[in-house]
């Protein structure tokens, strides 16, 4: 029996790390030439969600699977309307794709959407330099830029724009407002930022009775009040491309949203900016979270999710005590027990919470996806918070919290305060 597997014509192909080192291996996808920053994802499953998810904007993903395409790619899983990573490493093609949901092979899809790819290099030992030296710039060049010297590929890829300092937010963001309509009754109305929102998050608050409001990156608070009959009845950050230590419009919108005591919820790049908003910092970290097996404690039941994650960047927040904030006390609910990365921050005095990784799990496993219910619990329980009744103990409680809130938020709740 002949297998009907096409013949590929792979042109040459170079890999140039900023620091000089390079692979050399065969064109894949498209031929041409790209630049980023190299990141490593080591999800065994779920290339076509990653590839489209707009946080790898300018990202070079290398897969640690040393196996890729062999599902090929499908009308269901995108979680963007295009490829946003900026080029993609891979180590063995799949010669064909094999899967009755699959309409065409990834290869083609990378080719169409024009993003350069290398493969037959040895990933493991970009993925280890990665680990010891950290993410850094990258070029890839293919077809007859792989025949250019190699100090000008070195040179094209140490000119090219670093992660730190790079607001991405709004290069990938709708420009005009969008309604993702509630499966079922319709319970609660959100406004979600889009930072580079993932298809996924809005379509599992729809699954759970919320009509989402999706606004563009920069939306005001009036735009956010404007939502509903009486504005939204809880706000959502997304997820998002970029240095969160750029956003300051971004967490300047947060700040308003969390004096007026609207019901919060941030994902990854909504995480760091709640951080900011609170008065941490963020900062890079040296490799990474990226992969769809990740343990994460959640303090407040100890049980360990095994979780999706994607960020270069984390909150700078003590993981062993609370924290006195301009907007009350806050503490880390969520921590990544490889290397105790600050996970989720939550707001004791203020209907406030975030995640730093993903439980929209697209990909990854559904562990997390409580984090979508406690946003209805938070919105169910806003009228007690804002108005309290006189006698319910559940009503006392969050009056005493609301009160605790008012008195430490007095003060000069200000970036300067903290
Ligand atoms: N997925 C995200 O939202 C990523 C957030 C941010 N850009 C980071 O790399 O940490």
């Amino acid at each position: 029996m002949t297998l009907n597997v096409p013949s590929q014509h792979r042109e040459p192909a170079i890999l140039v790390l900023e620091d000089g080192r390079t692979f050399r291996g065969s064109s894949y996808g498209a031929l041409g030439e790209t630049v980023g920053e190299a990141v490593f994802s080591t999800g065994m499953t779920g290339y076509q969600e990653t590839l489209t998810d707009p946080s790898y904007h300018r990202q070079v993903i290398v897969m640690t699977a040393p196996h890729v395409g062999n599902t090929g790619v499908n009308r269901e899983d995108d979680e963007s309307a295009r490829i946003w990573a900026a080029g993609y490493v891979v180590r063995d093609p799949a010669l064909r794709s094999s899967s009755w949901r699959a309409t065409r092979d990834l290869e083609d899809e990378l080719r169409e959407q024009g993003v350069v790819g290398i493969c037959s290099i040895d990933t493991r030992a970009l993925t280890r330099h990665l680990r010891e030296r950290g993410s850094m710039r990258v070029g890839v060049f293919s077809g007859a830029a792989a025949a250019r010297p190699e100090p000008e590929l070195l040179d094209v890829v140490r000119t090219s724009p670093q992660m730190a300092g790079s607001a991405l937010a709004a290069e990938v963001s709708t420009t005009e407002p969008y309604i993702i309509p509630a499966v079922g009754e319709k319970r609660f109305i959100v406004a979600a930022l889009d930072l580079g929102i993932k298809a996924m998050t809005p379509h599992l608050m729809s699954l759970r009775g919320i009509e989402v409001h999706v606004l563009p990156a920069t939306a005001t608070l009036d735009d956010v009040l404007a939502i509903g009959e009486h504005g939204p009845d809880g706000v959502f950050f997304s997820n998002g491309p970029g240095d969160p230590a750029t956003a300051d419009r971004e967490v300047g919108l947060l700040r308003q949203v969390l004096d007026a005591r609207i019901p919060f919820f941030g994902i990854c790049f909504g995480n760091q900016l709640l951080g900011r908003a609170l008065g941490f910092g963020t900062y890079k970290l040296k490799y990474g979270h990226r992969g769809i097996n990740q343990p994460v404690m959640d303090r407040t039941t100890g049980k360990v999710e095994v979780t999706a994650h994607n960020h270069g960047f984390a909150v700078d927040a003590p993981i062993d005590r609370e924290s006195d904030t301009a907007y009350g006390r806050v503490r880390v609910s969520h921590v990544c027990l490889n290397d105790d990365v600050v996970e989720g921050l939550e707001c004791l005095d203020l209907p406030a919470y975030s995640v730093q990784y993903h439980p929209e799990a697209a990909a990854g496993p559904h562990d997390a996806a409580y984090l979508f219910d406690r946003f209805l619990d938070l919105m169910e329980q806003r009228p007690a918070l804002v108005a309290p009744g006189p006698t319910s103990d559940a009503s006392e409680a969050s009056e005493s919290r609301r009160e605790g809130a008012t008195t430490r938020s007095a003060g000069p709740a200000t970036e300067g305060s903290n």
